[in-house]
Parts: C-alpha cells; structure tokens; sequence
C-alpha cells in the first residue's frame, strides 16, 4: 500500500468570513477555488505545516484552532484534511504572494458562489458544520 501524503487546507476565518483562494497553476487546477495549504513535508506536523504554507502563500501570520472531522482523498497518494485557523493579532491582510491569483472574504451565505475544486466540495462542506458548531 502506497504510503499517504496529507494536504492541509485551512479554513481561514475573519469577521465571519471564509477565505477562499483561486489557484493559478497548474493548468488543469487554474480558476478553481481552494482551502489555502498545501503538502506536509517530512518531519513536520501538519499543524506547523498549516502555518508554513499561510505564511509562504498568503504572507499572514495565522493558527490553526481546531481539526474538522474528517478526510478527503485527493489524487493518490494525497489525502486533505482541514483545520479552521484564524489570523494572529498584527497579522497583515493576505495577499495572493503564491500559487494563487484571487482572494475572496465569503460570508457563510456565498460559500457556494465560487466553483471549488471537485475534492474541496465535501471539505469545505464540513468546515462549515465545524464552524457552526463552534460558534
Ligand atoms: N492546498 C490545497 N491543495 C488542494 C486542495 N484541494 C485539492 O485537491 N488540492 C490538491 C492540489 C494539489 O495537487 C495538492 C496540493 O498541492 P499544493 O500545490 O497546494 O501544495 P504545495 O504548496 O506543498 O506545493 P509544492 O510545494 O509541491 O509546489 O492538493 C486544497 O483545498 N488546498
């Protein structure tokens, strides 16, 4: 059995908002709409890997505040799993420094506005409930 290679998406959220991330590579990802994150690398916990990739992708200064419940496979070997993150106190805005093309801020009403990728659907779904949950 092939070994898993976890992708962490964060559901980044900020005065009631979701953000979301238009991706602009590779080709037949460009123009969908993702979590921001991105592969754990050897030896790091996908929690610090969380806070890795919003910082090389987004330039902001984030935490990860808890898992959503689940995991979505991606193209093998990848599996994604999603942790709700807020952006630290002094953190700048994010900025689409890598990867990405377009930002949105979507309140819990406009979720379904944007075309996600397919395997996000039922992440994003989720994240959702984990937020309701949580207040
Ligand atoms: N970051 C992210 N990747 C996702 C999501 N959904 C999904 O199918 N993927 C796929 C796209 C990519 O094939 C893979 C993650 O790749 P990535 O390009 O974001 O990872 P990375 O930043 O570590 O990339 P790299 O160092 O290999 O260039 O998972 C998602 O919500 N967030």
């Amino acid at each position: 059995m092939t070994e898993r290679i976890v992708v962490v998406g964060a559901a980044l959220l900020s005065g009631g908002r979701l953000l979301a991330a238009r991706r602009s590579a590779p080709p037949e990802l460009a123009g969908r709409w993702e979590l921001p994150g991105g592969k754990v690398e050897p030896g790091e916990t996908p929690e610090h890997a969380l806070v890795r990739e919003l910082r090389e992708e987004l330039g902001v200064e984030a935490e990860p505040v808890e898992r959503v419940p689940g995991e979505w496979p991606l193209t093998a070997p990848y599996v994604l799993r999603v942790w709700i993150a807020r952006l630290l106190p002094g953190s700048g805005e994010p900025k689409p420094l890598e990867d990405h093309d377009e930002l949105r801020w979507l309140a819990p009403d406009e979720v379904e506005d944007v075309a996600w990728l397919d395997h996000d659907v039922p992440a994003v779904k989720a994240a959702l409930t984990a937020w309701g949950a949580g207040g």
